[in-house]
């Protein structure tokens, strides 16, 4: 049995952490943090996960965190960073759901996020989690850097474009909307139900800190510099991203048969048929993401769908996805799900 820790359990990523991790045959939960409820079981604060995990939380120095065989971060940004080094000394394998580890250029990582940088050796030695593009390495990763939900839905559905060279990696455009719960569950005034309900807005249009992030891994597969517009928005849903993505086709090819080549053997990217107009709620709750590829009208621009679960592949799925590997077990232990409907 692998000994798991999630330092922020009270959070939202934390609880769909413990949802999982409380269902998975291979995990023995070890200890569960929280700064403010240490003591309390972790069943009185969430009575869905009543006799799931019968632990208590403890304080996130807690010793038992290094006695684990790996520890999740589902904490704000800059606190992995913090902690990771002497986990890693003591052995531990860390996985931050967080952003501290993500983006490769330290200088970058500071510029978006507005603080220094804590462990800039680890960020040279992390490992990217995006299982569809970096399996390999995750397999031998000691420090894992889980992708944000933005970037996991965007890059999926432009990654199979951009690695074949289709494309006009310079007009890249990314419209995108996100449930609440993206937010996390600290308290925050734009969250509230009467401000987010029954209206819909975008946010962060001059620059989200998803876009260097989503900029890097397309980088990658383009293997030079991309342009990308990004535009986040907020839908008042509790659950749920969906990406459309725009590109300007350079070359003429069957799209459709194209993206079911890149996903054929890829556990948790399912492209739909020809035609399809995939919706969040035949994500919800499961580690899926559903692309559909279209070409309106015969023309150059291709318009990509893809939506994902922001809890699930967008964090605490893709997370324990990433485990798995890490830890040479089948890669969907603990995440065949079928996704909640209605
Ligand atoms: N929500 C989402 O859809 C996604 C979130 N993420 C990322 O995952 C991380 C967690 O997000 P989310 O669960 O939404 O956030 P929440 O605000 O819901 O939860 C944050 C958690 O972190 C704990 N925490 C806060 N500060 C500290 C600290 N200084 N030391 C230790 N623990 C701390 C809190 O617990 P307590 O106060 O009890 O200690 C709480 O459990 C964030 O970095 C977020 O950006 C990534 C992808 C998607
Ligand atoms: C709806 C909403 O507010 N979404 C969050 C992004 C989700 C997230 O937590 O992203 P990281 O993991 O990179 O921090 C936002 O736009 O800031």
């Amino acid at each position: 049995m692998i000994k798991v820790g999630v330092v922020g359990g009270t959070g939202y990523t934390g609880v769909e952490l413990l949802r999982l991790l409380a269902l998975h045959p291979q995990v023995s939960l070890t200890a569960i943090t929280s700064r403010g409820e240490a003591g309390l079981p972790v069943a009185d604060m969430f009575p869905s996960l009543r006799k799931r995990v019968d632990l208590r939380f403890v304080a996130p120095q807690d010793a038992a965190l290094t006695e684990c065989d790996v520890v999740f971060f589902a904490t704000p940004n800059g606190i992995a960073m913090k902690q990771a080094a002497e986990l890693v000394a003591a052995g531990v394998r860390v996985i931050d759901l967080a952003a501290d580890f993500r983006i490769r250029d330290v200088a970058e990582w500071q510029k978006w996020y507005g603080m220094e940088h804590a462990a800039p050796e680890l960020v040279a030695e992390a490992v990217y989690g995006l299982p569809e593009v970096n399996r390999e390495q995750i397999r031998k990763a000691r420090v894992l850097a889980n992708p944000g939900c933005y970037p996991t839905a965007v890059q999926l559905g432009f990654l199979p474009l951009v690695e074949a060279g289709l494309v006009d990696t310079a007009s890249l455009i990314a419209d995108a909307k996100s449930g609440v719960s993206g937010a996390g569950r600290k308290a925050e005034v734009h969250a509230l139900f009467s401000e987010a309900a029954d209206s819909f807005k975008a946010y962060g249009v001059p620059g989200h800190r998803h876009l260097p992030e989503i900029r890097q891994g397309l980088a990658r597969a383009a293997g030079a510099p991309v342009g990308l517009t990004f535009v986040p928005h907020l839908t008042p849903m509790i659950r749920g991203i969906h990406a459309t993505l725009y590109a300007q086709l350079k070359t003429e090819v069957d799209l459709q048969a194209l993206f079911e080549q890149r996903y054929a053997s890829e556990p948790f990217v399912d492209v739909l048929p020809a035609g399809a107009h995939p919706e969040t709620r035949s994500v919800r709750a499961s580690n899926l993401c559903r692309i559909a590829v279209h070409r309106p009208q015969g023309g150059n621009v291709v318009v990509v769908l893809s939506v994902i679960d922001n809890l699930v592949k967008g964090a605490a799925g893709q997370a324990v996805q990433n485990m798995n590997i890490m830890f040479g077990l089948e890669e969907s232990l603990g995440l065949d799900l079928v996704p909640v409907s209605p």
